[in-house]
């Protein structure tokens, strides 16, 4: 009997299976029978969203800012008014996007270097922003390090270099700034770039998911204890967001994008404008009662991945009914 039952599921996850491929390679290529047409639902957005001059008389400070997402948080604060101050490693870039960025906007923003594993480099790195600015209102964490890698290869300099530009790099920033701000009695908006696997962690990407689990922890911890000094501390966890940072080290060979689009509910990676967008939200004034929040903005790739029984999204009408019967006929445990 158990055989019997074993041997008509077997057989009819056999012809679920084909016919759902059959019918995702017709619709879509080889696979993903849901990649693409749904994104037609969901158009980015790409203009800056908040009214113009919201960051008016407002300095924001973008670790990472000359590349990548950090770039384009840099771009719409500046749009909307800002004057920032973008701070990493490679001048050269952080002073090319910086004169980009201020002829578009009229706004200044300027090229601090600094690299943030390095606590005195970070302390004379704010020493340059009071001088150039004064203390920023708006502090974002975006720098970060990223590589994957079967934990079994990693060295414990790869641990480490990860490990010190995201948790120790955000802690140094964070705590360099506070004290000084505090010192200073000004209040400001801490905002800190994580990822969707901080909360789940993730295989071959051990470090960072480790890292930025401790930022998540670091930023909630402050949220609660620094209110007092007028600080709020939020985090946006980014799904996947083309950018050459992040895909040249996650997905060299680019064999892994489809599948990775096929999975999102959204049908689309995210865009840089969108969470710049998001990012300038969170640090505005318009959310001044929002702190100690944890945003997911991944297209609905987290819960997609999560769920067991998702997958069951490449059933078609015809084999649910028949899915159907079979339950109905079940009777008893
Ligand atoms: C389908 C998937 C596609 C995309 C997915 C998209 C979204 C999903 C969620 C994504 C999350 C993304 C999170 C990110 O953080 S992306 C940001 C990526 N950007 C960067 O990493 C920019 C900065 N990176 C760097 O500068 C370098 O890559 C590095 C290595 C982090 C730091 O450079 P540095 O010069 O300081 O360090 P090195 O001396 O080169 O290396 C130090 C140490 O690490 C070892 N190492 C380096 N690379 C590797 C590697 N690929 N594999 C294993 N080990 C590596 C290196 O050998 C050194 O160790 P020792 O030899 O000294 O023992
Ligand atoms: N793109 C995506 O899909 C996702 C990105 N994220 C997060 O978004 C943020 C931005 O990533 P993304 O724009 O994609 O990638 P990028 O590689 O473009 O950005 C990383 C930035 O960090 C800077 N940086 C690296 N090491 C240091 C250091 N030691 N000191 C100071 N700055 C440093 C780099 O500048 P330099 O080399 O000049 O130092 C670079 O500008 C990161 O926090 C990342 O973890 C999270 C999830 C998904």
């Amino acid at each position: 009997m158990a055989a019997r039952v074993v041997g008509r599921a077997g057989r009819l996850a056999l012809v679920v299976r084909s016919s759902a491929v059959r019918l995702q390679s017709r619709l879509h290529g080889s696979t993903g029978l849901r990649s693409g047409s749904q994104a037609n639902f969901f158009p980015p957005l790409e203009d800056a969203m908040l009214p113009s001059g919201s960051f008016n008389n407002r300095m924001a400070l973008i670790t990472g800012g000359g590349t990548g997402l950090g770039r384009a948080m840099t771009a719409t604060l500046s749009q909307l008014g800002a004057q920032c101050i973008i701070a990493s490693r490679k001048l050269d870039v952080l002073q090319r996007t910086a004169e980009e960025i201020s002829s578009q906007t009229g706004n200044k923003v300027h090229a601090v270097q600094c690299d943030v594993r390095d606590p005195q480099a970070v302390s004379q790195c704010v020493d340059q922003i009071e001088a150039l600015t004064g203390l920023p209102d708006v502090i974002i964490n975006n720098a970060a390090g990223n590589f994957v890698c079967p934990s079994e290869r990693l060295s414990p300099n790869a641990w480490k270099t990860i490990t010190d530009i995201v948790l120790n790099g955000t802690a140094f920033v964070t705590l360099e700034l506070g004290k000084r701000l505090i010192q200073n009695q000004k209040g400001a908006s801490f905002l800190a770039i994580t990822t969707i696997y901080a909360e789940s962690g993730s295989g071959f990407v051990v470090p960072s998911a480790s890292a930025k689990a401790g930022v998540e922890a670091l930023y909630k911890s402050l949220a609660a204890e620094w209110g007092r000094y007028g600080h709020r501390f939020n985090i946006i966890q980014p799904g996947p967001i083309r950018t050459k940072g992040a895909f040249s080290r996650l997905d060299p060979t680019g064999a892994f994008e489809k599948a990775m689009i096929d999975r999102i509910p959204t049908g689309r990676l995210g865009t840089p404008a969108e969470i710049a967008n998001l990012a300038a939200y969170v640090s505005s004034n318009y959310a001044s009662w929002m702190s100690g929040a944890v945003i997911r903005f991944d297209g609905g790739e987290y819960v997609s991945l999560a769920g067991e029984f998702n997958e069951l999204r490449s059933v078609t009408p015809d084999q649910w009914k028949l899915l159907e019967a079979m339950i109905r006929k079940t009777k008893g445990s």
